[in-house]
């Protein structure tokens, strides 16, 4: 197991006005258990608890309660043991050396962690395409090298897990499918486990084969991405291309009637795979000359999750 936590919990005590106090709870009873190998997508609402979560699975912040340990190690006890078998990289904050030249913080970094040769230094340049800027200060690299740049530096001495909040927050499409694609291949060439927070769910959507979403503190969902969808209100939509405009399809069972277009020629209709299958609505409808299915929008499913009341 790479990550065990059981009842993780960890709670603020904020000052209002210099005198009243009161307690938040900012990560309420967490157990979770992610074994190696696994790329799991970590979401939840902004406030939510992601950031005190990974800050207690790396031994920056002390639980109030509960247990966790990180690559089989007491994360506070053994910080800088595990810092060997940790990256990470926070979308926001830099690892960098931001005078000096991309490759001297390399060096830098390999030095800290003994790495030694250049062999894991030259893959991750050639696979991340940094060699055009190595010898650029950090400062003056755009967003999307930048980011590169971190991922090799959280990477370089080849940890088994990897954390990553927000790793493509900002980037264009063209730089987060790269990056997408690099973390993809680590995990498959070198086994590493992968943990990220993000608000983007193509990111979770392409990387990540489980999920879980933290609603204020607690664990609200954990399972596959498919499966979060399922959880919540998010019907399919059927979308009938019909040979003439028709009256409303209202009424056919296990469907509710979403709305049409082209006079009529184009229905959309609701349904709920447990009730009805697509064949038994297919009978009862007149003339179809084309048919797609609208799956629910994660984004959609996310915000219905956010929303809910505990
Ligand atoms: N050092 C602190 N002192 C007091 N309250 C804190 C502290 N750190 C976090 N909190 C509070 O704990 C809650 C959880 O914060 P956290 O940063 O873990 O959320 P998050 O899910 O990472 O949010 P975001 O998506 O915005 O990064 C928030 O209400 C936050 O204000």
């Amino acid at each position: 197991m790479i990550i065990q936590t059981e009842g993780l919990t960890r709670t603020f005590v904020r000052r209002s006005r210099g005198v009243r106090r009161t307690t938040l709870t900012a990560v309420d009873d967490l157990s979770i258990s992610i074994d190696a190998g696994e790329a799991v997508g970590y979401i939840g609402a902004n406030g939510a608890g992601k950031s005190t979560t990974i800050k207690m699975l790396v031994g920056i912040l002390v639980p109030t309660s509960g247990s966790v340990r990180t690559c089989d190690l007491d994360p506070v006890r053994r910080r800088r043991e595990l810092a060997r078998h940790v990256g990470v990289v926070f979308g926001q904050r830099s690892q960098l050396w931001w005078d000096l030249p991309t490759r001297e913080s390399y060096r830098i970094l390999a030095a800290i962690h003994r790495v030694q040769g250049t062999e894991r230094l030259n893959e991750l340049v050639s696979e991340l395409e940094l060699g055009d800027f190595m010898d650029t200060p950090v400062r003056q690299l755009s967003l999307g090298q930048r980011m590169r740049a971190e991922v090799a530096a959280a990477l370089l001495h080849s940890p088994q897990l990897v954390i990553l909040d927000e790793p493509t927050i900002g980037l264009d499409v063209v730089s987060k499918q790269r990056l997408r694609q690099f973390l993809i291949a680590e995990r498959q060439q070198h086994g590493t486990t992968l943990l990220l927070t993000t608000h983007d769910m193509g990111d979770v959507e392409r990387l990540c084969d489980r999920v879980l979403v933290v609603d204020h503190g607690w664990l609200a969902y954990d399972g596959s991405l498919p499966g979060l969808a399922a959880s919540v209100d998010s019907h399919r939509v059927l979308v009938l291309d019909l040979d003439d405009a028709v009256a409303p399809l209202t009424g056919i069972p296990g469907t509710t009637y979403v709305g049409s277009e082209v006079g009529g020629a184009r229905q959309r209709l609701r349904f709920d795979p447990e009730q009805t299958s697509i064949a038994a609505v297919l009978a009862q409808v007149p003339g179809l000359r084309d048919l797609s299915i609208e799956e629910p929008d994660i984004e959609d499913v996310v915000r219905q999750i956010y929303s809910r009341d505990r």
